[in-house]
């Protein structure tokens, strides 16, 4: 989308919205694709029809069409596949378990605290220390390993990583007009874009590799320790090394960025509403003190803090357009026809800015997420990590890493503006609400 609309492809949206209601149609290319843009049509099509709408467009999208023939991977896996790796990513979740996943968490956090005292108190970007620490998380839950700033290949996998969210994602062009492709500029892209996928995964294959040297000493401390401790025991276990590489991948583009892109809104939140970061300031004081680290265990007792990180995930819209969905039958959503094999975005920005649900809904208060007795109170159309079977699979990682590492920060240290600094909440539309 260029002009106005570069960068800007919800204010677009939103327009049409106001001018067509909740369920539109646009085509790209020849592919028809539905927005559904408030709770109601979401839920509809993706709960109430969970069967019809969980499938992946994978088929219809060249660029996933064409990095899915080593394996589709998880996020884009239809059918078995999608089944069986989803439960192998789960598996290999409760196996390392919350225990481990806290203590991974809070030794990157340690990092990032080091690396900000050494500020002195001189104005910093605290942008980049929060992406390394969220993608050496995922390094360690899937590789074992955290990652090196200072070796080569690990940089590679992190700018391949970065490279995928300046993209478009899946609304570029390119997937649906594919000739596109030919295009000098696009490309000498393409080409630069395959050939990094291919790095990335050989590395990832060369992990695997030193596993199987490893593999009878070893525990499930990760990822590939759990696929290895499946292959041994499962006859004839469906999903190969080739396939896993995809899986990791998936992971990497999923859930390393993200988590740090949410901390760094929830951080521009608290210095453009100080008096809200004094009250999460205060209720760590209260609640756990400065002796200690705060805790996963602490999360129930901090209230205002996890209030104030849903207003951060409502108002930041970190994954604006979810991941598309595809209906594999005729279906009808509030009434309109959905042919079958449609491209179905559930509009996520849309219905987390909804006048019909929320009161002014511009407007940043944590105070919304809680009842009278200060207890937090949710709302069906408030889903970050949407909803249905295909909900977030790294949904609990996440949350533990985006709460252990902003209250953390804000239990040390108060953030505030550079002087003359200009910040704006508008953000940059893209696979991620940047
Ligand atoms: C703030 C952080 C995150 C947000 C807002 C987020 C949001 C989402 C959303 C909206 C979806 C699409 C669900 C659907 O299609 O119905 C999704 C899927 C997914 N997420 Fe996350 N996510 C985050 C972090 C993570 C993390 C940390 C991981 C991995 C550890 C992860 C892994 C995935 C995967 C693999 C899928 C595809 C699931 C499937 O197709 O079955 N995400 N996420």
């Amino acid at each position: 989308m260029r002009g106005k609309y570069f960068g800007r492809r919800h204010v677009y949206l939103e327009e049409m919205k106001i001018k067509y209601g909740p369920v539109f149609r646009i085509y790209l290319g020849n592919q028809l694709t539905v927005f559904l843009n408030d709770q109601e049509s979401i839920k509809e099509a993706i709960v109430d029809q969970k069967d019809v709408f969980i499938a992946r467009p994978t088929e219809k999208l060249w660029g996933y069409k064409m990095s899915a023939v080593n394996g589709a991977g998880l996020g884009m896996a239809n059918g078995d596949d999608w089944k069986l790796a989803r439960s192998l990513v789960v598996q290999a979740f409760h196996d390392i378990g919350s225990t481990s996943f806290e203590e991974i968490i809070k030794d990157e956090i340690k990092d990032v605290i080091a690396g900000l005292s050494t500020s002195g108190g001189d104005a910093i970007t605290i942008r980049d220390a929060l992406i390394k620490a969220t993608t050496s998380v995922i390094c360690r839950v899937s590789l074992g390993s955290r990652l090196d700033y200072g070796n080569e290949i690990d940089m590679h996998i992190f700018s391949t990583v970065h490279a995928i969210f300046k993209g478009e994602g899946s609304l570029s062009p390119i997937h649906t007009l594919p000739f596109l492709r030919f295009l000098p500029s696009i490309a000498k892209k393409v080409a630069e874009t395959t050939e990094n996928g291919a790095k990335t995964r050989q590395e990832f294959s060369r992990h695997i590799d030193e596993h199987k040297k490893k593999s009878g000493e070893r525990h499930s401390r990760d990822l590939i320790d759990v696929f290895l401790k499946k292959t041994r025991t499962t006859e004839n276990y469906h999903i190969d090394e080739q396939n896993l590489t995809r899986i990791i991948l998936d992971l990497f583009v999923a859930g390393s960025i993200s988590n740090g892109n949410v901390v760094d809104w929830a951080f521009l939140y608290m210095i453009l509403q100080p008096n809200i970061q004094k009250k999460c300031q205060d209720e760590i004081d209260k609640v756990v003190g400065s002796k200690r680290m705060v805790s996963w265990s602490d999360k129930p007792n901090l209230r205002y803090v996890e209030a104030t990180l849903m207003e951060v995930h409502r108002l930041g819209n970190n994954a604006p357009l979810s991941v598309l969905h595809m209906n594999t039958k005729d279906a009808y959503v509030k009434g309109y026809l959905i042919p079958k094999e449609s491209i179905v975005i559930p509009n996520v920005f849309s219905c987390h800015l909804d006048q019909k649900t929320w009161n002014d809904p511009l407007t940043f208060r944590p105070e919304r997420f809680l009842d009278e007795s200060g207890n937090i109170k949710s709302n069906p159309a408030f889903m970050p990590y949407m909803i249905g079977p295909r909900y977030c699979v790294g949904e609990t990682l996440s949350r533990m890493q985006i709460f252990l590492i902003f209250s953390n920060i804000l239990q040390i240290f108060v953030l505030s503006k550079e002087v003359g600094a200009k910040l704006t909440t508008e953000g940059t539309f893209g696979i991620f609400m940047m």
